[in-house]
């Protein structure tokens, strides 16, 4: 019994070794660029050989599936799952970052090999990758134009007579503890789009995202609204959590979509990170302007995980509906500027190119939100912001597109109490009146609010900082009686015009 388990565990190490043999020897192959002429033969009667040799059986899993279009859950979960058993056999280690600051969550590299028992049963789990091909016939087979990167595999071998346990039991139970071990070592992330250009000029990035850990202090605790909308936001985004069933019973993709309108600094994309961090989810924030066309912006899309959050922040300036306002725009800030009309000509004809070069239209954004691709995945939230709802199409913010609207709006008395009890820890003084009066005059944005209540040196306290506040207050009454104008209300003015 011992016998044949040492000579099956010998044979399961030579053929391992075979097959590493036989990898190296085959990239070599494609590196002479022989493989055409030897390659087709010698791998047929290479497998026929192991078939009649090998006991062994192996299940390979790719990083990528669906061609290049999606990163392969699976291949994510068994990475994770060796995460914990390979850092124990295995002698060169990859390391990311974890959770927790101080840890790290180790990896094989390529070309290592670790074992694992399984109910009496010992498989192994070997790490590779492909280099790309060489010549353009190949490359076109590879994924579509000169494939740039490597492609990663797992594959894993055990005995013939261990398939039912390897294949029902083992695998599951390995896509199980993967998952779990991913929420434990799970760092929110904020990613954004790596722009467009390269790839339709056939060339492939590993992914259309790059990311940085998410780690943004604003929650619905610290952000200052009307109480009773508060709690109508946090319950909305409660039954979208725990509404697996219930989108399925109905019949819709399980996505909600947002709209988040207001003028400048009402906290509209403080609200994103709030939602993010009290659901728990990861923002994937896109930037319109970096997207060449709407395949891309599909791409794009395919790529993002589940439980995620995807932001456009100011969509009104990053369509082509309104490309004509974005050049006014940018003419008119430069004639403030600098004064200097040439220069604001300059500006227009850069927007000019911008625009032209982004091929993002109206349908493929529609698409991109409710179209047949936005069902894969699920667990999503999608938001849009502007500072101009007015400005947008009524098909992109219909309700089924843009579920539920909320405006962001100027600071009222309900936040100002709430801003006064952050900042300065008090829920009643004398001038708290003032304020309320003063308040319902003048606008003024939560962000204002909040920066005239801040202490700026240590003499400061909640008298000081109140009384800056009513100050400042007073001075915007006083312009506004004196006819100061809103830049924004001046520009919807000259657009009517
Ligand atoms: N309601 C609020 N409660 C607490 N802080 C707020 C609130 N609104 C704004 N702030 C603070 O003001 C600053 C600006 O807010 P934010 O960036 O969210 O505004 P915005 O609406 O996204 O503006 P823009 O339209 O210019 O993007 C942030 O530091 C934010 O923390
Ligand atoms: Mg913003």
């Amino acid at each position: 019994m011992e016998g044949s388990l040492l000579s099956g565990l010998n044979s399961g190490v030579v053929l391992s070794l075979i097959a590493v043999l036989w990898t190296v020897v085959w990239q070599n192959l494609q590196h002479l660029q022989l493989q055409q002429f030897f390659g087709r033969h010698l791998s047929r009667h290479a497998r026929r050989l192991a078939a009649m040799v090998d006991p062994y059986l192996s299940v390979t899993i790719a990083e990528y599936e669906g061609g290049r279009m999606k990163r392969s859950d699976a291949y994510e979960e068994v990475k994770a799952y060796l995460s914990d058993a390979c850092s124990r056999g295995v002698r060169h280690l990859r390391a990311e970052g974890a959770k927790d600051a101080d840890k790290l969550v180790l990896s094989m590299v390529d070309g290592e090999e670790v074992a694992d028992q399984f109910e009496g049963a010992t498989v192994w789990w070997w790490a590779y990758s492909k280099s790309p091909p060489r010549n353009d016939a190949a490359a076109a087979w590879w994924g579509g134009g000169a494939a740039q990167e490597e492609r990663r595999f797992y594959r894993l071998f055990f005995l013939e007579r261990h398939r039912e346990l390897v294949l029902d039991t083992y695998l599951p139970r390995v896509r199980q503890q993967g998952r779990a071990v991913m929420v434990k070592n799970r760092q929110r992330k904020l990613f954004t789009n790596i722009s467009t250009q390269g790839w339709s000029d056939g060339g492939f990035m590993r992914s259309a995202w790059s990311h940085v850990v998410f780690e943004h202090p604003k929650t619905f605790d610290t952000l200052a609204m009307d109480p009773a909308k508060k709690k109508e936001i946090k319950d909305d985004l409660d039954m979208f959590k725990n509404g697996k069933d219930y989108y399925a019973r109905v019949g819709k993709a399980w996505k909600r979509g947002y709209l988040l309108y207001g003028p400048p600094g009402t906290g509209k994309s403080a609200m994103i990170a709030a939602m993010a961090n009290y659901l728990d989810y990861d923002i994937y924030d896109i930037e319109l302007t970096s997207v060449h066309s709407n395949t891309d912006l599909r791409k794009l899309f395919i790529e993002t995980t589940s439980k995620s959050i995807i932001v456009i922040e100011d969509i009104d300036c990053s369509l082509d509906l309104t490309g004509a306002r974005k050049k006014k725009k940018a003419a008119a800030e430069d004639d403030k500027d600098k004064k200097d009309a040439a220069a604001a000509a300059k500006a227009a004809a850069g927007a000019d190119k911008k625009d032209t070069s982004s091929k993002v239209t109206l349908s493929g954004l529609l698409n991109f939100i409710d179209g047949l691709w936005s069902a894969c995945g699920g667990e999503r939230i999608i938001v849009f912001t502007t500072n101009h709802v007015q400005k947008l199409d009524p098909a992109l913010i219909r309700r089924g597109r843009m579920d539920k609207h909320i405006e962001m709006s100027y600071c009222g008395f309900e936040a100002f109490k709430f801003l006064a009890k952050t900042y300065l820890d008090v829920d009643a003084h004398a001038l708290f009146g003032a304020v309320g009066d003063l308040l319902r005059e003048v606008e003024m944005t939560p962000a204002d609010v909040a920066e005239n209540l801040t202490p700026k040196s240590l003499e400061d306290n909640p008298d000081t900082c109140l009384a800056a506040l009513v100050k400042a207050l007073e001075e915007a009454k006083e312009k506004k009686a004196s006819g100061g104008n809103d830049p924004d209300e001046q520009e919807d003015e000259e657009e009517q015009q």
